[in-house]
């Protein structure tokens, strides 16, 4: 199956997309690969969520909680960073903001006067890069072909540098097996005490949560849409008691299960 990713050819998007799909297609953005899936012209996408040291990639949850789409498998995939130009003599570093807040210790201790200009994605700096020898890219050290040399390897602030990765179906793919499941909560009231009570149906019944992400609704300052990982499937009773718990109390509003699903590591 062929799996809708954030391009070109060279992220690391594209390295966890080629460990779960026969061939990849390119994106050029998050919400163009949710789009896509939600509505029927891709079967697959494959979407970064959260990185170890930058927290969430936040144009994906938004994402998520907008379109009709399922989450089947989350992906870890292990970033390491390389500084890639055509030689030292460069004026500005570019890369995806995710990459350069992975490596902001990195720039400020070697490059603290060079410009940091955010651009699409990892290997689009590279192509920048390639074209311009005053800018250097922040990507993997593979993409340093023809006339790009790698300049510095293990830039990234910690050497534990990981991103989670969702892989996304249509919702009728959705399904209630896995070791996790997603939600997407938006409560519709604001009262004293919501968010406890939204959690308690979970600790009730033993059920750990993994990520617990406020993004605002857009409709007003300090009105949230809550994004909820627990560590368990919805074919369990247990979870599917606490789904019902939390439809009661959001009855004014929403919720989607967004899939349970399991974890698949990619190595270095
Ligand atoms: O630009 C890329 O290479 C991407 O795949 C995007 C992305 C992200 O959005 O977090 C994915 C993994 C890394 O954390 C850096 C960037």
């Amino acid at each position: 199956m062929d799996a809708l990713t954030l391009g070109p050819e060279g992220t690391y998007s594209h390295r966890a997309a080629s460990a779960v799909a026969d061939s990849v297609s390119f994106a050029e953005s998050m919400t163009a690969i949710v789009d896509a899936v939600a509505s029927g012209r891709h079967t697959r996408g494959v979407v970064p969520i959260e990185n170890s040291i930058e927290g969430s990639v936040t144009e994906s949850l938004d994402a998520l909680a907008a379109g009709q789409v399922a989450v089947l498998e989350e992906v870890i995939v292990p970033i390491r960073h390389a500084l890639i130009a055509q030689s030292e003599a460069f004026e500005s570093v570019e890369s995806h903001s995710q990459a350069l807040g992975q490596s902001r210790e990195y720039l400020d201790r070697h490059y603290p006067d060079v410009d940091r200009d955010p651009v699409a994605s990892t290997a689009r700096s590279v192509e920048r890069a390639r074209e311009d020898a005053s800018i250097a890219a922040i990507a993997h050290p593979d993409n340093a072909t023809d006339a790009l040399q790698v300049l510095d390897t293990d830039i990234q602030d910690r050497d534990s540098n990981v991103t989670r990765f969702f892989v996304i179906g249509p919702s009728d793919d959705r399904r209630d097996a896995g070791s996790k499941s997603t939600f997407v909560v938006d409560p519709g009231v604001d009262h004293p005490g919501l968010l406890l009570e939204l959690l308690e149906p979970f600790a009730d019944r033993d059920i750990n949560l993994t990520r617990l992400e406020s993004r605002p609704s857009g409709r007003e300052l300090g009105d949230y849409v809550f994004h909820v990982d627990v560590e368990a499937g919805l074919n369990e009773d247990r979870t599917r008691d606490a789904l019902a718990e939390i439809e009661a109390l959001a009855s004014d509003g929403w919720v989607r299960h967004l899939g349970s699903y399991d974890t698949r590591r990619l190595d270095e």
